[in-house]
């Protein structure tokens, strides 16, 4: 019996592979971070290894995609080395029709958040299933927040309607850490009408460092599909 085989995973195979595509000999390659970003981080990788790529240079968001770009041997740089990134490749939690984004599933969402928006391209790689009318509609905004000031904006954002939860780790007691030793809170909104302001009001609440909210940063959204058994991509 053969197993059968996840069409989820498809979805992000082909997605990753067709973002991968897009990269160019001699660029300097925003990694990010996430299951759908890590088959993009590893064709990246094959198409060097083939020769098909050359003189490539990536800049991680994350501990997982500096891992996974070692792994296929992308050689890595800093922000402190380059003076601008040519194209950056990253997954989303939820994209609405103007490609407004959540991001930060993976608790990467402030390195992620640097890197994605000083991409001359950013390409964002998702399965049909991250696609939602209205932002919020499924998924709570990740916040990253200095562990001092977490009681503090827990209240903040309660005053604001959100409700708000503290991200436990799994298989790990206690908060998650994310790569910079802060803590998330992931706020669930009954609705989110204007997220380019949310996104300001979140970020004004001291203590704050980052939230998930993306606006006005995605110049092209590649979406994976199943389509009578086969995976297909195409773009928002
Ligand atoms: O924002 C992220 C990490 O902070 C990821 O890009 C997002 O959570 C999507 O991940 P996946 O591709 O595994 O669904």
């Amino acid at each position: 019996m053969t197993a059968a085989v996840d069409p989820v995973k498809l979805m992000k195979q082909e997605v990753g592979k067709a973002a991968a595509a897009h990269v160019k000999s001699g660029s300097i390659v925003g990694l990010g971070t996430g299951s759908t970003t890590a088959y993009a981080i590893q064709y990246i990788g094959d198409r060097l290894k083939s020769g098909e790529l050359n003189d490539i240079k990536g800049v991680p968001t994350s501990f997982q995609a500096e891992v996974l770009a070692k792994q296929y041997s992308i050689p890595l740089t800093t922000l402190d080395a380059i003076d601008h990134i040519d194209i950056a490749i990253d997954g989303a939690d939820e994209v609405d029709p103007q490609k407004n984004l959540i991001k930060g599933g993976g608790a990467a969402h402030t390195r992620e958040k640097v890197v994605d928006y000083l991409a001359d391209q950013f390409i964002v790689v998702v399965d049909s299933g991250k696609l939602v009318d209205r932002l919020g509609s499924v998924f709570a905004v990740p916040v990253e927040v200095i562990p001092m000031a977490i009681a503090p904006v827990i209240q903040a954002i309660a005053k604001l309607g959100g409700k708000p939860e503290l991200r436990m780790g799994i298989k790990k007691a206690g908060p998650v850490i994310t790569d910079q030793g802060n803590m998330v809170i992931d706020v669930k909104f009954d609705t989110i009408d204007d997220p380019v302001s949310l996104e300001k009001t979140l970020n004004n609440i001291p203590g704050v460092l980052e939230n998930g909210i993306f606006v006005n940063c995605a110049d092209l959204v590649l979406i994976g599909e199943v389509k009578d058994g086969q995976p297909i991509v195409r773009q928002l």
